[in-house]
């Protein structure tokens, strides 16, 4: 397939692409009026015609009430939900907007609705429109942040939130064709201005593609390297469970998950890889602390300090002195006679109140 293929997807592609929910009760079909998810729906709406017994469809459009043109596009979709026979449900976002964040609010703010709607109809599934060259557009925007393995893996097929999974079938599929779809099939759809405002970090990048295809950096093999660091980032994550349990096993007579907090032999913990050491240590961080997920450079750079002084209290001129204290996203993390420590870290007190 080479970026711009311009086929249509055919009703055997499709059920190849929607093949392992077959089986579900009901799928929620998350369409906001753009090409990618309004080709979504006409889709699903085919397959699930040609079969005899198949999942309920149940389509979602989250207004989240930041446009005008938001409460039409969404009666819009409406109307071709009806006209495909599938029920439509419109959610508005009501909450309070914040002023800095608003995309990453609004996407959560949308993703939450349309888990909330899939667990009060009895969905297994919120299935999103996203595209190949999304994909792309995210391991690019992720590879210029410096992001390490796990975030370099961009959007998986399948995530799970709050027991729905969020499944994304067309995470291979180039937009080309979900474009040629809607066009085989005589639909219009809504043209986003802000897909292309250079405002946005998304757009800009966006418009660097060309000139990365031209390179041979395209859709294609963008898509493919997420993919393959996926694959290695799974073997990792696999390999911290083992390191896990093994160092669990060095303290089966102590307990090494106490009091809200972890332990860990600290020659132990040394003598693991640098990746492991430190997946093993935003875990026990992310596992322990109350401030949200720690910041991949914070614990980098807490796992330097940390083996500087693992190694000053283990090594052959070791003082034995050397321990460390340290508090990262809510956890405090400390080395005292050969064991690391990682516990919530005390609330923090406003220095001067009375
Ligand atoms: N207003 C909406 N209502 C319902 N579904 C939506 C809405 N906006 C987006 N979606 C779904 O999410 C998919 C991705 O949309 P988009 O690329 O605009 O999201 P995003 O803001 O980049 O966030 P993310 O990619 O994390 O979902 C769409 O294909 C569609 O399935």
């Amino acid at each position: 397939m080479s970026d711009d293929d311009n086929s249509p997807i055919s009703a055997a592609a499709a059920k190849a692409l929607f093949a392992e929910l077959r089986g579900a009760p009901a799928l929620v079909l998350a369409v906001s009026g753009g090409p990618d998810s309004l080709a979504l729906m006409w889709l699903a709406a085919r397959w699930r015609r040609s079969l005899a017994r198949g999942p309920k469809l149940i389509v979602v459009t989250v207004d989240h009430g930041l446009r005008k043109d938001a409460a039409r596009e969404a009666r819009e979709v409406k109307q071709l939900a009806r006209s495909l026979d599938l029920t439509h449900r419109t959610m508005r976002w009501t909450g309070a907007k914040p002023k800095t964040g608003l995309p990453a609010a609004a996407r959560d703010a949308r993703y939450r609705l349309l888990v909330k709607v899939a667990r009060a109809s009895g969905a297994t599934h919120v299935l999103t429109a996203h595209t190949r060259d999304d994909q792309a557009e995210t391991l690019l925007m992720r590879l210029l942040r410096g992001s390490g393995i796990v975030g370099l893996s961009a959007m998986a097929r399948i995530t799970q939130r709050d027991g729905v999974a969020l499944a994304r079938p067309f995470l291979d599929v180039p937009k080309s064709q979900l474009i040629a779809t809607l066009a085989r099939a005589k639909i219009g759809f809504a043209d986003d201005p802000t897909n292309r405002d250079p405002a946005f970090t998304r757009p800009r990048l966006r418009a660097l593609l060309p000139a990365l295809a031209a390179e041979g950096g395209n859709v294609r093999n963008l898509a493919r390297l997420a993919a393959r660091l996926a694959r290695a980032n799974a073997a990792v994550d696999v390999l911290a469970d083992g390191a896990e349990r093994f160092l669990a096993l060095r303290d089966r007579d102590r307990l090494s998950h106490h009091a809200g907090g972890r332990s860990f032999e600290a020659s132990s913990f040394a003598a693991l890889p640098e990746e492991v050491r430190l997946r093993l240590l935003l875990r026990a961080i992310d596992a322990v602390g109350h401030e949200g997920p720690a910041e991949l450079g914070k614990v980098e750079a807490l796992l330097a300090v940390l083996d500087r002084a693992v190694a000053d209290e283990t090594g052959p001129r070791g003082t034995g002195h050397i321990s460390i204290k340290q508090t990262l996203a809510g956890a405090l993390v400390s080395l005292s006679r050969g064991r690391i420590q990682i516990v919530p870290a005390p609330a923090r007190r406003v220095r001067g109140g009375s």
